[in-house]
């Protein structure tokens, strides 16, 4: 059973070349909670204050909030490249994060080649790693391309493969930064349904998203965050109530919640 759990995480960034008139002027025209000095006096960001929230298995939750509010700083917290400032975080499962479509990935030798490396990383025989670049290969749809250096393909080619070598082998925990939603219409529906695969072999899912109707069909919790801060939690539709606009939420109102 995977278990996601953040308690009061707090993570603060501090601001170097603080000196600088400029930044002082920014500091102080800001009077929002938003900086603050640390234990040392010296000026930081708070990008995250007090979230806490526990995860188990089939938890599908959406990070929604304005820009610079925290959603893929917690999702970077979540994945551990960040080491909070405080708070504790307890994760139990196979963990994977797509939060930089090239992440991993290097770009200088083709598709195939970095499947094959990622079947190294993940310490497979060479039996299982064939099996990997054969899924990643029908998955991906991406043909000769998986011959040609990853430098040379596009955008969404290279969320293509990101997605599909990071969703062969179900993690039991995914988290999900938006720009995967930016691949085509055709392949969004295809990772869609392998999201909900995985959801339904009960897995987690964080997934941080702009996207109202998208957060809608793919979680079953909402964390609103601003300025660092949680300003909502709960079922999607009663966040987004109080989130959107009111014409807003009308129009959403018409999208299937997920079940
Ligand atoms: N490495 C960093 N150093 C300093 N400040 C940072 C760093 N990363 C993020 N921040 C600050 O933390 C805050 C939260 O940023 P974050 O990128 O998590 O927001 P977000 O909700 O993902 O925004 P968006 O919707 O625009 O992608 C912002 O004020 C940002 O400036």
């Amino acid at each position: 059973m995977a278990n996601l759990t953040a308690s009061n995480i707090t993570i603060d960034f501090p601001l170097y070349h603080s000196e600088s008139r400029s930044l002082k002027k920014t500091i102080l025209g800001h009077a929002s909670a938003r900086f603050g000095r640390d234990t040392h006096n010296r000026p930081v960001v708070q990008a995250l204050r007090d979230i806490s929230f526990s995860l188990g298995s089939g938890d599908r939750l959406g990070l929604i909030g304005s820009n610079g509010s925290g959603k893929t700083t917690l999702l970077r917290v979540l994945s551990g490249i960040y080491q909070p400032t405080g708070g504790i975080l307890s994760a139990d499962g196979r963990l994977t994060a797509l939060l930089d479509p090239g992440q991993g990935m290097n770009h200088q030798l083709t598709g195939r080649e970095n499947i094959r490396l990622r079947g190294l990383y993940l310490g497979l025989s060479p039996a299982e790693t064939t099996e990997l670049v054969k899924d990643v290969e029908d998955f991906s749809e991406l043909g000769h391309f998986l011959d040609l250096p990853v430098r040379n393909y596009s955008s969404g080619m290279t969320i293509r493969l990101a997605f599909a070598m990071a969703t062969a082998f179900p993690p039991e925990i995914l988290l999900m930064d938006e720009w995967i939603l930016a691949g085509d219409a055709v392949f969004m529906e295809k990772a869609k349904k392998r999201v909900e695969g995985m959801v339904r072999h009960a897995d987690i899912l964080v997934l941080a998203s702009h996207s109202p109707s998208i957060l809608v069909e793919w979680c079953n919790r909402l964390l609103w965050i601003e300025n660092g801060q949680i300003k909502g939690d709960g079922d999607p539709m009663t966040v987004l109530e109080r989130y959107l606009p009111p014409s807003a939420f009308r129009d959403l109102a018409k999208v299937e919640p997920a079940a």
